[in-house]
């Protein structure tokens, strides 16, 4: 497919997206792309996309590879592009929290992206605010199935963000599609509160805390009782005692608010339609200034940057591998490291504040 890169969408921890455009029929993509020697995890995404169809995951539009004009050699993973960014940005933008008929309306359509997904079989491993964008028709949509696994055939290194972790994630045992509830409830509580919980401390400290500690994360005062109630059904510390996507989709929070609220304050991050000449224009006065080729460097530099995690000192980093996590095995090694024993390959994240390594093999 012939296609022009465009604007930046959106950044991750492994890869950076553009909108793009198809040469054939000017319809307005979004292109995930990465180093091709780094994309590990954005090929093992578009694989798993491929697979997918539903109104409440995003939609994959093809892969490829191909050869920048600077030399280098990009993975690329085509999808449908969602013009009004993640949930995490509605609530940043709606003063740092959403009212709850919004919550409900978003958190429907999350369970029926989960609901669906988890019935093929597959866990996404990375639920949460900025892994949920919002698309043209107000609809949230999944995006970044790149942790996702296959949950019969695949046990292996446990992923994700430690905020959103589940506890048995936490520890390293096991991770499904209960652990997909458990991020639903944290993301509920962005959505209503701005931030995760477990915003204090390091991802070490916090994912101590999740797996270890007994503590359930605290629910938001402002909601309702029916949103608590349903907060509790997904944060259940015991995996089998959380309910299901289903279970969740019937429960009074998400059955007695109104099904479809509008959603105020939804505002383009990137064009609605290909007529959209003024974005467009600047896309390509910006590409012409700028050069793809630069764009791309930046990228790089900027991927170097994220593997020392220096992009924000609250960001909480993707942690790739912490299989066999355990507390008690946390080695202070001076010098502000902190290593952290893992029964797999190890991955390094880095902090503004302190850096961790997650690393070494252990058992
Ligand atoms: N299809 C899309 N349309 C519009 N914006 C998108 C789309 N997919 C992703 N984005 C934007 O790009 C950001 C990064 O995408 P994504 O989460 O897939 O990358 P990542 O590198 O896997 O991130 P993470 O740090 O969660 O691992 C998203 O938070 C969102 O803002």
């Amino acid at each position: 497919m012939e296609w022009t890169r465009g604007r930046i969408l959106g950044r991750g921890s492994t890869a950076t997206v553009y909108a793009a455009t198809r040469r054939d029929s000017n319809e307005i993509l979004a292109v995930k792309s990465s180093e091709l020697h780094r994309s590990e995890f954005l090929q093992r995404e578009a694989k798993i996309l491929s697979s997918l169809s539903s109104p409440y995951v995003i939609g994959y539009r093809g892969s490829e590879t191909r050869r920048e004009p600077n030399g280098v050699v990009t993975y690329n993973l085509l999808m449908e592009r969602a013009p009004y960014g993640t949930l995490a940005d509605a609530a940043a933008k709606n003063g740092g929290r959403l009212e709850e008929a919004a919550i409900a309306k978003y958190t429907r359509e999350m369970l029926r992206g989960l609901e669906y997904v988890h019935s093929r079989g597959v866990a996404h491993c990375d639920v949460k605010g900025s892994n949920v964008v919002v698309g043209e028709k107000g609809e949230a949509k999944l995006v970044d199935f790149g942790c996702s696994k296959r949950v019969e055939v695949e046990s292996g290194a446990v992923v994700g963000t430690p905020a959103f972790m589940a506890p048995e994630v936490a520890r390293g045992e096991r991770q499904g599609r209960e652990s997909d509830i458990w991020a639903v409830g944290c993301t509920v509580i962005e959505m209503a509160t701005g931030s995760p919980p477990w915003t204090e401390g390091s991802p070490v400290s916090v994912l101590y805390r999740v797996g270890y500690s007994g503590e359930a994360p605290e629910l938001p005062e402002l909601l309702t009782e029916e949103a608590k109630d349903f907060l509790e059904k997904c944060l259940k510390r015991e995996p089998k005692e959380r309910w299901t996507a289903t279970q969740l989709l019937n429960h009074p929070f998400l059955i007695t608010k109104p099904k479809a609220e509008p959603v105020s304050g939804l505002v383009s991050c990137s064009p609605t339609s290909v007529t959209d000449q003024t974005f467009w224009r600047s896309v390509e006065e910006e590409a012409e200034e700028e050069g793809e080729t630069e764009e791309l460097q930046e990228d790089t530099r900027y991927l170097d940057r994220l593997n020392l995690w220096a992009c924000h000192s609250e960001r909480i980093g993707r942690l790739r591998c912490v299989g066999g996590l355990d507390g008690s095995r946390l080695d202070m090694e001076g010098g502000g490291w902190i290593t952290v024993r893992v029964s797999c390959e190890g991955t390094m994240i880095g902090g503004s504040h302190e850096e961790y390594l997650l690393g070494g093999i252990v058992n």
